[in-house]
């Protein structure tokens, strides 16, 4: 049976899983490390994948690989094909004045108006996440740059266009084409210039708004790709990774969308992803406008909508707490799961890195109600685990408000292996857990994609591969409305 690849090239590390194309079974994975930071030299990505690619044993077996990763980032290459500057990831929040002026100017003033402006446009009310704001940040804070970019790419687009032996003319075999960047609508639907709904439902670049940004729009913005298109093939000289030449190369996906594919979710399902981003996301037949920006209307990597709540304070939070107490992950869960739900009044509002949803990107974590009993390592673990999760609980209300249905609540990512968190989670979001068997479901979402380019290049009429996802446990709903009241009665006081 042929083999696939898929690839999650996250914030934090670059992972990949080797799968069976007809089964699904995993044969190998590897991973490795990129740097921590919110801006980064994208060459970290490409040396992440090759050793991430030895890690699994080498790929030159795969008959298809596709890519999904964090999305947003701006990779901006000029004439040449090089980056001009560190990639400025989802997690910066140095454009958020951008993004304001943005909002304003579609406006004409009036901020509620162009807000809902953008989010008819886009899906999305713009924050600083979003790859549009990083390119007005550049226009105006270094002109020089600006005027350089020849192309924008998200980070899955370039490793992609990477694999296909794409690059600058002195580090890859096929040198600097540009037009050779492909993209997915799951991807491009986050970067604020593209409308996953538009040209009749098809999709299709807002020019004129990368222009308000940019200052202009004489820039290559990679070809969007339908679900199963091949955009290519590997190049066999690639980082050493050993990518079989010839292998199909998928049109990749962000990571959420990637993440939806992985688990085979279908309207009714919630993802709650704890990696470095806190996600809340559900499958919807056609995506939304919200001008509030609680939920952004992304596009799924099948033809659907996408809609998330998303925060920047997820894992990180528990590793800041791990930090504090100096224990490791299993310690952590066990002085959390020993203090009660609420931690007898000690709250945390999570904001260590700013915040997105709500948009609060100059805001700081506070820690509330703290005396003299709850004044313990236990208290306190548990105060950190419950404020990360209170945030996404907000997310989950925001999509329900939507009308979205909640039936089925997946929790993956890192963070979601804590037996603490699975815990808490019952208790928050008070509803039953799916807590699927620890994996990579981005990456698993990116192999399942190659498969189904795989399929498709024999029968264009074929379906995505039916593979399983395996169930590790469902927890029961155990509803604690104190851990929630205590922190709604705080959130605001940062
Ligand atoms: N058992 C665990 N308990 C708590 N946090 C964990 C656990 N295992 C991994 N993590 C955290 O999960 C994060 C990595 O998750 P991942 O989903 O790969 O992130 P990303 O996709 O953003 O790179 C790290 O911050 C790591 O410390
Ligand atoms: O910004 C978003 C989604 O809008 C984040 O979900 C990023 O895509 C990063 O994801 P992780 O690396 O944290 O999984």
């Amino acid at each position: 049976m042929p083999l696939v690849a898929g690839v999650d090239t996250s914030t934090q590390s670059c992972k990949i899983v080797v799968r069976d194309a007809a089964t699904g079974a995993l044969v190998r994975s590897g991973a490795a490390k990129h740097p921590d930071g919110t801006e980064i030299h994208p060459d970290h990505w490409w040396t992440a994948f090759g050793e991430a690619a030895r890690a699994a044993g080498g790929l030159d077996d795969v008959a298809a690989i596709a890519v999904g990763g964090q999305q947003h980032g701006l990779v901006a290459l000029d004439a040449e094909g090089r980056v001009i500057r560190d990639a400025l990831l989802w997690n910066d929040t140095r454009s958020a004045p951008a993004a304001e002026d943005l909002i304003r100017e579609l406006g004409d003033g009036d901020r509620t108006a162009g807000a809902q402006a953008w989010a008819d446009a886009t899906g999305s009310v713009l924050v600083a996440s979003l790859t549009v704001t990083k390119l007005r940040w550049l226009r105006d804070a270094e002109p020089e740059n600006a005027t350089r970019v020849a192309a924008v790419a998200l980070p899955h687009d370039w490793l992609t266009w990477r694999i296909a032996g794409y690059g600058p003319a002195d580090s890859s075999p096929l040198g600097p084409d540009l037009d050779a960047l492909v993209t997915d609508r799951s991807d491009a639907s986050g970067t604020g210039y593209y409308d996953a709904q538009g040209a009749d439902g098809a999709g299709e670049y807002r020019r004129d708004l990368l222009r308000l940004a940019l200052g202009r729009d004489d820039v290559v913005l990679p070809r969007v790709l339908g679900p199963a298109e091949s955009g290519g093939t590997a190049h066999p000289s690639v980082a050493g990774a050993e990518v079989d030449g010839g292998a199909l190369i998928g049109p990749g996906a962000g990571d959420n969308a990637g993440a939806a594919l992985g688990l085979g979710m279908e309207p009714g399902d919630i993802a709650i992803s704890l990696g470095t981003s806190g996600v809340v996301s559900a499958v919807a037949p056609t995506r939304t406008a919200d001008g509030s920006g609680a939920i952004n209307g992304f596009a799924d990597a099948t033809g659907n909508a996408l809609m998330l709540a998303v925060t920047l304070n997820a894992a990180r939070v528990l590793d800041a707490a791990r930090t504090l107490l100096d224990v490791d992950v299993v310690e952590l869960a066990r002085l959390a799961q020993a203090a009660p739900p609420g931690a007898d009044g000690l709250v945390l509002v999570p904001y260590l890195e700013g915040e997105r949803t709500p948009n609060r990107p100059d805001a700081t974590g506070t820690l509330h109600g703290i005396r003299l009993a709850n004044s313990t390592r236990e208290h306190l673990a548990r105060a950190y685990v419950e404020g990360m999760l209170c945030g996404l609980a907000d997310g989950l209300d925001a999509l329900r408000a939507q009308g979205v249905p909640v039936e089925r609540v997946m929790l993956i990512g890192g963070a979601a292996r804590s037996a603490a968190v699975q815990e808490v989670a019952t208790q928050v979001f008070g509803v039953p857990i799916t807590v699927p068997e620890p994996g990579e479901y981005v990456a698993d979402g990116a192999a399942r994609q190659a498969a189904w380019v795989l399929a498709a290049a024999g029968d264009p009429a074929a379906d995505a591969p039916d593979w399983a996802t395996a169930v590790d446990s469902t927890l029961d709903a155990d509803p604690r409305p104190v851990v929630r009241e205590q922190y709604a009665a705080v959130r605001d006081l940062v």
